[in-house]
Order: C-alpha cells, then sequence, then structure tokens
C-alpha cells in the first residue's frame, strides 16, 4: 500500500529561454486508489508519470512516497524503492531484444530475488499470451509487446502502477481485458494505480481525474 503526494511540481528544460513543460502541479493520490491523466499529446503527462516514479528529478517541486521525499533518498535506495515498490508501463514498451518473452517476465523476479512459482506463465494468462514465452519480442505484434509490457510491470506484486497509456495498440477485447486486470489489483489488492489514457471508458473508471493543460493541472470541464 502506498500514498503518493506531489507539492508544487516543475519540470523545464533548457536556460535561455527556459522551458517548462509542467508548472506547479500539487495533488495526492492514496494508497488504494486508480488516478487517470488526460491532457493533449504534448501537455505534460508522461513528464509527471516519470517525476512521480522516480525516473526524472523535478526542477523545482516534491514528490514524497509514503510521507518520504524521494529526492532525499541515495541513488541505491531510490532503484530498491522503484524495482521493489513500483511497475512501470512505458508508452516504447522497453522490452529487451535479446531475452525471451518469459526472460523479460523474469526479470523482475529475479531482481528482487523472488521465486518464479509459475508466475511467468501465470501472467501470461492473465494478459492473454499463454504459451508465448518461448517467443521473442521482435516476433510479436505492437499488441502482444505491450501485453508483456504489463505482464513485466506487474509480476513482481508492486505497490504503486504507473502506466503510460497501457492501452494504446490493444483492440477492444484487450483493451477491456487490461483495465479490467489493473481495476481489479488496485480495488482488491491495494495497489496504487496512475494510468495515463485517452480512453474515455477508463476515464469513467477512475476515482480520480487529473487533467493537465500545457503544464499545470486544471479542474476538469
Ligand atoms: N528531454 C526533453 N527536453 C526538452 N523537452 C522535453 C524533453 N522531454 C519532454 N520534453 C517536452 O515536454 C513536453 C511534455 O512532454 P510529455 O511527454 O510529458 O507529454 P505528454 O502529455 O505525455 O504527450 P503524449 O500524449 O504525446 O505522450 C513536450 O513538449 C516535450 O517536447
Amino acid at each position: 500500500m502506498a500514498d503518493i503526494a506531489f507539492e508544487s511540481l516543475s519540470r523545464w528544460y533548457g536556460e535561455t529561454p527556459r522551458r517548462t513543460v509542467l508548472d506547479q502541479v500539487s495533488g495526492t493520490i492514496r494508497a488504494g486508489e486508480f488516478a487517470v491523466v488526460v491532457g493533449r499529446s504534448g501537455s505534460g503527462k508522461s513528464t509527471l508519470l516519470n517525476l512521480l516514479g522516480g525516473l526524472e528529478s523535478p526542477s523545482d517541486g516534491v514528490v514524497r512516497i509514503d510521507g518520504t521525499d524521494i529526492a532525499r533518498l541515495d541513488d541505491r535506495a531510490l532503484t530498491t524503492l522503484r524495482r521493489r515498490r513500483m511497475g512501470f508501463v512505458f508508452q516504447a514498451y522497453n522490452l529487451i531484444p535479446t531475452l525471451s518473452v518469459a526472460d523479460n517476465l523474469r526479470l523482475p523476479l529475479s531482481l528482487n530475488r523472488l521465486p518464479e512459482d509459475g508466475r511467468v506463465e501465470q501472467w501470461l494468462e492473465r494478459v492473454g499470451l499463454a504459451g508465448r514465452g518461448g517467443d521473442w519480442p521482435d516476433r510479436l505484434s505492437g499488441g502482444e509487446q505491450q501485453r508483456v509490457a504489463i505482464a513485466r510491470a506487474l509480476i513482481h506484486a508492486p505497490d504503486i502502477i504507473l502506466a503510460d497509456e497501457p492501452t494504446g495498440n490493444l483492440d477492444l477485447d484487450n483493451a477491456e481485458r487490461i483495465v479490467a486486470l489493473l481495476d481489479r489489483l488496485c480495488r482488491a489488492e491495494g495497489r496504487t494505480l496512475v494510468m495515463v489514457t485517452h480512453a474515455q471508458e477508463v476515464v469513467g473508471l477512475a476515482d480520480q481525474l487529473l487533467t493537465i493543460r500545457e503544464g499545470r493541472l486544471v479542474d476538469a470541464e
């Protein structure tokens, strides 16, 4: 279970002129909550997700996980926090091309010294890819790769799931399967879920809607 709080979070690039892509954004996402981030392309959604996950450092402001300012953690503690307690689904999937699908899924388990206990097959089945563990990532369709990436993000049972358009490449059936899976993990198991999405039907499931416009959080219309 994990709470995420962010206070006056800003991210900018360059010096003169400075380009601000996230501008003093604040909020709280409670343990077990399902938050959806929406906004136009380029509005700063992925940047917010990267900051919440400690993948990027804020130019200003604070991210707290269970009350701890993650900027105060040393590299090792931050890596451990991310590896054990967070699961990321990236827009670009980031599967390792030299590892089979099953070995991609084994990676978070071995990094966290967790036993396999049939989890690889179980997760392949959960994302609709039973029996495909021996395949290579580059032989999979975009939607299949996306589902492997989702299984890899969830297999080590993280408290916090940060997902950047996890259904962007899926047909309706598979998108529904993945959203139902994420929703269940959040509701039944108390995982905190932050999802960037354009899918209107997912927005309806959210406990909290974070609408970003040109780097600022705005009230939903
Ligand atoms: N390393 C960087 N250097 C300069 N600008 C950057 C960098 N990374 C992101 N940006 C800019 O920050 C802005 C916000 O990007 P971000 O990826 O957060 O948008 P987004 O809302 O997730 O967009 P999309 O829906 O298209 O994925 C964009 O204009 C982008 O060009």
